[in-house]
Order: structure tokens, then sequence, then C-alpha cells
């Protein structure tokens, strides 16, 4: 069963369309990376999954209820962490916590809590002196109270240090093997690319692609990546890459060429044979395709 299913969505703020006939759905237990670039619609369909928003049309529903309705059965159910947590500045890290397990009528042990996301050192200091990345530590232990079945988390790395981040890697990654959902907006695609089972990335409210970061590469068709670097791109070297059936892609960046083609060792020899033709060739590097390609090419190629 899916545990978020959104069926043409749409947000219009005015003159903005902020979300757009947007569909997808979530699995039950499934880690989902919601990804696109700033102003894409990533908050306000998160809004609209939690009832803080209103859609224009389409509808929403988490673990199977409609959004809107059923609002507070679905917030009780989930744990959240959204864009301007609002901090008590004369209570302590713990007393956050423990508030939140007042609220939520759960069990846990606040000093746990704050431990898994490396918080225990500040745990009886003031919110107030915190930093915004032991604000954001907090508020990750806040979203974690009562082993929620759905995790919402809006850019849950906003300032966190390398280990803050490893430490929500971690923990995202035991919290869907406990079970629980987890869907988190990023613009760390490594973050991203580390975790998430499935991603969807949204560009102008606009769904451009779903599926895992290896289903993304397939449908670009852009096994690898190699990076030629010439002492000036001529025309003869990109119309004789562009010409080969196997290159799907080239892009010129200064003296760099870079060059997508099928992941086989003889698409990357013609690649290299056509560069080597051209006499200005001097080295290149080849790398598999990341996210990071996914992303731009969904996102920037298309704007
Ligand atoms: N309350 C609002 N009133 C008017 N426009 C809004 C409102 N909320 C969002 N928008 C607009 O809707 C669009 C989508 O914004 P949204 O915050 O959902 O994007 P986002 O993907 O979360 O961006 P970011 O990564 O910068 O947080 C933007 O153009 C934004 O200006």
């Amino acid at each position: 069963m899916s545990a978020i299913k959104i069926n043409n969505l749409t947000k219009r703020y005015g003159d903005v369309t902020a979300v757009s006939n947007l569909s997808l759905s979530v699995g039950s237990g499934e880690i989902f990376g919601f990804l696109g670039p700033n102003g894409a619609g990533k908050s306000t369909t998160i809004n609209m999954m939690l009832d803080f928003t209103t859609p224009t049309s389409g509808s929403v529903h988490v673990f199977g209820h409609d959004a809107h309705r059923r609002s507070t059965d679905i917030r009780r159910r989930a744990g959240l962490l959204l864009e301007g947590y609002g901090v008590y500045p004369r209570l302590t890290g713990r007393e956050h916590v423990e508030h939140a397990i007042e609220t939520k009528n759960a069990d846990d042990d606040p000093d746990e809590l704050l431990a898994r996301i490396g918080m225990t050192d500040v745990a009886d200091r003031r919110a107030g002196s915190y930093s915004k990345g032991m604000c954001q530590r907090m508020a990750i232990a806040v979203a974690l109270v009562g082993s929620p079945e759905l995790l919402v988390l809006d850019e849950p790395s906003t300032g966190l240090d390398p280990n803050g981040a490893r430490r929500l890697r971690d923990l995202v990654i035991a919290e869907a093997e406990r079970g629980a959902t987890v869907f988190f907006s990023s613009h760390i695609l490594e973050q991203v690319e580390a975790v998430a089972d499935r991603i969807a990335i949204l560009l102008d409210g606009k769904l451009t692609a779903t599926g895992s970061v290896a289903d993304l590469r397939t449908n670009l068709e852009r096994g690898t990546t190699i990076e030629l670097d010439v002492m000036g791109v001529t025309d003869g070297l990109l119309d004789g890459l562009r010409t080969l059936g196997c290159v799907h892609d080239v892009a010129v960046h200064n003296d760099t060429v870079t060059v997508a083609c099928d992941n086989t060792g003889e698409a990357k020899l013609r690649v290299l044979n056509v560069a080597a033709n051209t006499g200005t060739f001097h080295d290149f590097t080849v790398r598999e395709t990341g996210l990071g390609d996914v992303f731009s090419r969904y996102t920037e190629d298309r704007q």
C-alpha cells in the first residue's frame, strides 16, 4: 500500500503556479528523496500533504486517508521537520524533546533521541544559545519522537556539519529499517543518492522525473561520462563525436568537452579515437553518471 498518494495536485498563488498537476506515490517503508531547485514547489507539496496549505485542485492521501479531512490523524502518526521550526529560546534541547514526547503521548527516552543525533553535550543548554546546526539537530530529535510511521523532512541537512549529515543519513536508514516511510526534500544530492530508494525531481511545480537513481541514469542513457581535455575545441571534434551512435550528449566548457556515451568499452574507445584524431587532445577522465548529472540534466537543460 502507498504511504503517500498524490493525484493531479495543483497549487496556485495568484499568477504563480507553485505545484502543477503533480501525481506520485510513495510506498510504505520507502525512503523517498524529493529534489528540485529553489522555488520548484517542494515545500508547497509537503505543506499540502500535511494540510498546512489547501490545494487549488487535486488530492493527497496519506496512509490512505484524505490529507485535508484526516489531517489530525496524519500529523499524529508522522514526525515532521519543516522549514521555520520554532525554537523556544528559554527551553533546553532536552525540554523541547520532553515537550514533544508529552504532546504525542509517547514514552521515548529524550536522552536517547538526542544522543542519536549527537546532541548529548548540549542537551542542557538553552536553545536560545544554540547554533543553526544545533537547532536543526534538536528539530530532528523532535521529529523522531513516538517512532512515527512517516517522517517528513524538509531540507533536513540544512546547517548540519559533515558529522551531523552522516548521523542524519544513518538515522534515516535506521528509521526505514524499523518500518517507517521517509519523505525528504534536499538540495544535497549526495545525501539523497546515498539513502533514497527512489527520487522525484520537481521543476517549476512539475514532475520531470521519478524513479531510482539507477532508473534515471538508464532513462538518460548516460551510463558513462568522459571528460576530454583538449587544447582548443574544434568543430571537427564536436561533429566527429556527435555523429557517433554511442554518444548521447556533448557539452563544452572552456577546454573541456564532456561526452555522455554508452557504458561499454567499445563506446569509450570510439570516443577517445575521435578525440585522438583531432590532434589537440591531451587527457581524459571517465566517470559514472552521478545524481548530480541526472539532476542537472533534468533541470538546467530543460529550463
Ligand atoms: N504563500 C505563498 N504565496 C505566494 N507564493 C508562494 C507562497 N508559497 C510559495 N510560493 C511560491 O511558490 C513557488 C514554490 O515555492 P516552494 O517554497 O514550494 O519551493 P521549494 O521547492 O520548496 O523551494 P526552496 O528549495 O527554495 O525551499 C515559488 O515560486 C514561491 O515563490
